[in-house]
């Protein structure tokens, strides 16, 4: 037998052992995907750290939609994003060192902070080699695969004391930027041909601007195109316990792993297209609409279309619309919102109205479209999610797509950060052990030569 058949025996076999239908579901009572009958998450832990509001519950148990809202330890991201565009100072550093200790700094720690994070930037030798070394098309497994490879490095790498964390989460946090500029610059000199940067962060600069200057040199972008990069840091860099890489983060960490494989965790999850890999699929998803849609002001044609995508006809055959839906926002995701005011300016700004338009027009048609698609099991609204217009966003200050998830993981290492230092010390924690019950039924064993 050819090994190529005997692949596709092993998987035929499986299209048939790894059938488990519906009702079975139902009949044992199992929250699929960790959700309850009605959509909301099933409780699983308690944080101090972020909430998401999505709806309220009334007093007779049913859900009501409200615009979406997203606290950090407490505290409106409105009020952290606005407060910092409005004073031209950045406010991803103030985010980190409430995320990571649950207050506030004042002038003079925030001040301490920063700088403390830019010295901690640049890569030690072997980790820019391992970067080298490790040399690849996607982002985000070189980001993985050098986070473990950093455990090698660290005097103390198993330790999960508090203190500890704390010095590893700040190494991580700081390190990240230049870990991704760093592969994409190598990824751009061997996939496309063009020089090699391996350039230095800066001293005394934020981390926004730090990546700029790493990706593109100095003279490469502008003060708008830091404030905008600093923003979507603020808004990506903590969503609760319940998000999939977060909760893998806390998966892991309840075995006592060490932070690099837990994190590394938190990356793989992030990398999915139905979580933080949704930017890039949104970016590919538009490109493909721009194409097809004969006229972008047209919702008619665009409502055709979205019928055949959620019908799997057209596109990638997955019936979905990337960087729309959510787990818990209904109404509105506060993020998404943020980012198309900040898309809408930019685009005035660089001359892209008309492809802000035929956003704006598709996300308007996406949820219509869904609400209004035939055979829906459910009527839960949705709203556009904060990938919708982050790779727009990102494209208009002249980022490639090859980072547009890599930054999502850039700021939501603080919120794993944070979690992982939750879950290792609260009073009473257990290792994360949920169950699965098995529905087949009892096989004897056949002798080889029998079979
Ligand atoms: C940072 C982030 O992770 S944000 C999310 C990024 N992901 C995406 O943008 C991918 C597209 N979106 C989705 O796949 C989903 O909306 C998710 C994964 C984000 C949320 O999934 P769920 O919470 O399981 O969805 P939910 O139960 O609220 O969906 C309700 C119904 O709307 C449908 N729906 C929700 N979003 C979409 C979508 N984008 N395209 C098509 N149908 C959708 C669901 O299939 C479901 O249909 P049904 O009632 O007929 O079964
Ligand atoms: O909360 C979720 O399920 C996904 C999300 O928006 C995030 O992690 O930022």
């Amino acid at each position: 037998m050819k090994d190529e058949f005997m692949m596709y025996k092993l998987s035929e076999t499986v299209k048939v052992t790894s059938k488990i239908s519906t009702e079975l579901f139902e009949k044992f009572n199992v929250k699929r995907g960790l959700r309850n009958a009605d959509h909301t998450g099933v409780l699983v832990g308690l944080t101090n750290i972020g909430d998401v509001v999505g709806y309220d519950r009334l007093d007779d148990g049913t859900l009501q939609p409200v615009a979406g809202k997203l606290l950090y330890r407490g505290i409106d991201i409105d009020d952290l994003a606005h407060c910092a565009q409005k004073e031209h100072r950045s406010g991803f550093e103030e985010v980190i060192y409430l995320l990571l200790s649950g207050a506030l700094p004042d002038e003079d720690a925030l001040r301490q902070f920063s700088r403390m994070l830019c010295e901690s930037m640049a890569l030690e030798k072997q980790t820019k080699i391992a970067i080298i070394d490790l040399e690849g098309q996607d982002i985000m497994n070189i980001l993985a695969r050098t986070v473990l490879e950093m455990y090698n490095y660290d005097p103390d790498p198993d330790d999960t004391s508090r203190d500890n964390l704390m010095r590893q989460s700040l190494e991580l946090i700081s390190k990240f930027p230049a870990i991704i500029a760093y592969a994409y610059n190598i990824l751009r000199h061997s996939a496309k041909g063009q020089s090699l940067h391996i350039r230095h962060p800066n001293d005394n600069v934020s981390i926004a601007e730090n990546f700029l200057y790493m990706v593109k040199g100095s003279q490469g972008y502008t003060d708008l195109d830091v404030r905008v990069l600093d923003l979507a840091l603020i808004l990506h860099a903590e969503h609760g316990g319940g998000n999939n890489s977060t909760f893998a983060v806390r998966v892991t960490s309840s075995t006592g792993t060490d932070t690099y494989s837990s994190i590394a965790a938190g990356i793989g999850s992030l990398k999915g297209p139905l979580h933080g890999g949704a930017n890039l699929q949104v970016g590919r998803m538009i490109t493909h609409l721009k194409d097809v849609i004969k006229d972008w002001t047209n919702a008619q044609e665009i409502d055709d279309y979205f019928a055949k995508m959620l019908a799997k006809e057209v596109y990638d055959r997955k019936g979905l619309i990337y960087g729309i839906g959510h787990a818990v926002y209904t109404v509105s995701d506060p993020r998404a919102v943020l980012l198309k005011e900040m898309a809408k300016d930019l685009a005035k700004e660089k001359g892209r109205d008309a492809e802000f338009a035929f956003m704006q027009l598709l996300e308007e048609r996406a949820i219509h479209s869904i609400t209004h698609r035939k055979n829906a099991k459910t009527k839960k609204q949705v709203c556009a999610n904060v990938d919708f217009y982050s790779g727009f966003v990102y494209d208009m200050i002249g980022l490639p797509k090859e980072v547009y998830t890599p930054l999502f993981a850039m700021s939501r290492i603080v919120g794993w950060c944070a979690h992982r230092i939750e879950e290792l010390n609260f009073d009473d924690r257990r290792i994360i052990r949920p169950a699965y019950k098995n529905i087949s039924s009892p096989v004897a064993f056949t002798p080889l030569k029998q079979r």
